[in-house]
């Protein structure tokens, strides 16, 4: 272990997220403190959320809703919960003009046209897991509005593409909860302690290994992946790469970013797309992972490089360590010239 200066302990474990985003955001001489804001009513709203995560099994929080949202997958209670917190958290905070969700089929105004920024958001992230208390989270995307603030905001303000994107993180609910998130200088994760209700700076500057030795994906559906997604995965079993899958996409994702490691969701036969959301699940992990030095492809070109279409669009997703992602790509480039690796 190196040795740290009294001031870095210091600096390391008393920089609560607040004293944070307002040293970085200072940083900026033409920063008004609305991106500021607007980060801050985010962690608070997971803090909201991260109760209710929390109690979820004592007060009838868990389980199915009974409705399906607009993508036809059938909502939990908490999906819904953790919508309705985030968009009031949105909605009051006064910096944003316009939402999308996962939970809602097209905009949702704040009433708020002079706001400066639009969110995309996944509310409640994994929530297949929800009720087996195994780790969830949440994912947020913000970008600069390109309609003229005072005028109602519109598609093109979500259409901009993924190096638009001014911030993007998540939090996750797991054995701890933390809020990791980049505004486009570096990634900072912050732990909660709940003694202090709190997030406290605890992971400087995150890397992702270049190379790794983990490996994530749905196995169930291997019949379906392209062969050469399959020539891919054997070849980690027969390298003695480990596999590790929650199921959740954020909690895959950190794992996977902390430690070295790739996660793949590739179009399958039924699902020519994959099923991950562009907007608000790709864009977002894709922006983290090249901040901290990894990257992210469709298999064709870099996620954030892919041209939106339209709020709910899904995309093929293989993120990680930089080498391994480009060894799927290049894999990948095979299948496009017809052939497969032996
Ligand atoms: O069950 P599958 O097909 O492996 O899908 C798992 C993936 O689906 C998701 O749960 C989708 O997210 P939502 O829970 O927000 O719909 C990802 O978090 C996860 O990685
Ligand atoms: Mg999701
Ligand atoms: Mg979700």
């Amino acid at each position: 272990m190196t040795k740290k200066s009294v001031q870095e302990l210091a600096v390391l474990i008393g920089t609560t997220l607040d004293r944070f985003i307002h040293q970085e955001q200072s940083a900026f001489p033409y920063a008004t403190g609305e991106l500021s804001h607007l980060l801050r009513d985010i962690a608070l709203a997971g803090k909201i959320i991260n109760r209710e995560v929390n109690r979820a099994g004592l007060v009838d929080l868990s389980g199915a809703m009974g409705q399906s949202n607009v993508q036809g997958e059938c909502q939990q209670k908490l999906d819904v919960i953790a919508n309705i917190r985030f968009l009031r958290a949105l909605q009051r905070g006064g910096e944003v003009c316009a939402i999308i969700s996962e939970e809602d089929e097209g905009i949702i105004y704040t009433n708020n046209d002079n706001g400066k920024y639009v969110v995309a958001i996944d509310p409640l992230d994994g929530s297949s897991n929800i009720d087996v208390n195994v780790s969830i989270g949440t994912i947020f995307s913000i970008y600069r509005r390109v309609t003229p603030i005072g005028t109602q905001a519109n598609m093109s303000d979500f259409m901009q593409g993924g190096r638009k994107q001014v911030a993007a993180g998540y939090i996750l609910y797991g054995s701890s909860t933390m809020l990791v998130y980049s505004t486009g200088s570096g990634v900072n994760a912050f732990t909660y302690e709940y003694s202090l209700g709190e997030y406290i700076l605890s992971h400087r500057n995150l890397r992702c290994p270049e190379d790794g030795g983990i490996y994530s994906i749905n196995d169930a559906y291997f019949e379906q992946y392209d062969p050469n997604i399959q020539a891919y995965l054997v070849n980690s079993r027969k390298r003695g790469l480990t596999a590790r899958y929650i199921g959740s996409l954020v909690g895959d994702f950190h794992r996977n970013s902390l430690k070295g490691g790739i996660y793949l969701y590739p179009a399958t036969e039924k699902a020519a797309c994959g099923k991950l959301r562009l907007l608000y699940e790709c864009y977002p992990l894709a922006f983290l992972a090249e901040q901290m030095g990894g990257s992210a492809s469709d298999g064709q070109q870099p996620i954030l490089d892919i041209v939106p279409q339209n709020y709910h669009q899904r995309t093929p997703f293989i993120v990680g360590s930089s080498k391994m992602v480009g060894e799927v790509v290049a894999a990948l480039k095979r299948s496009v010239t017809g052939s497969v690796e032996a």
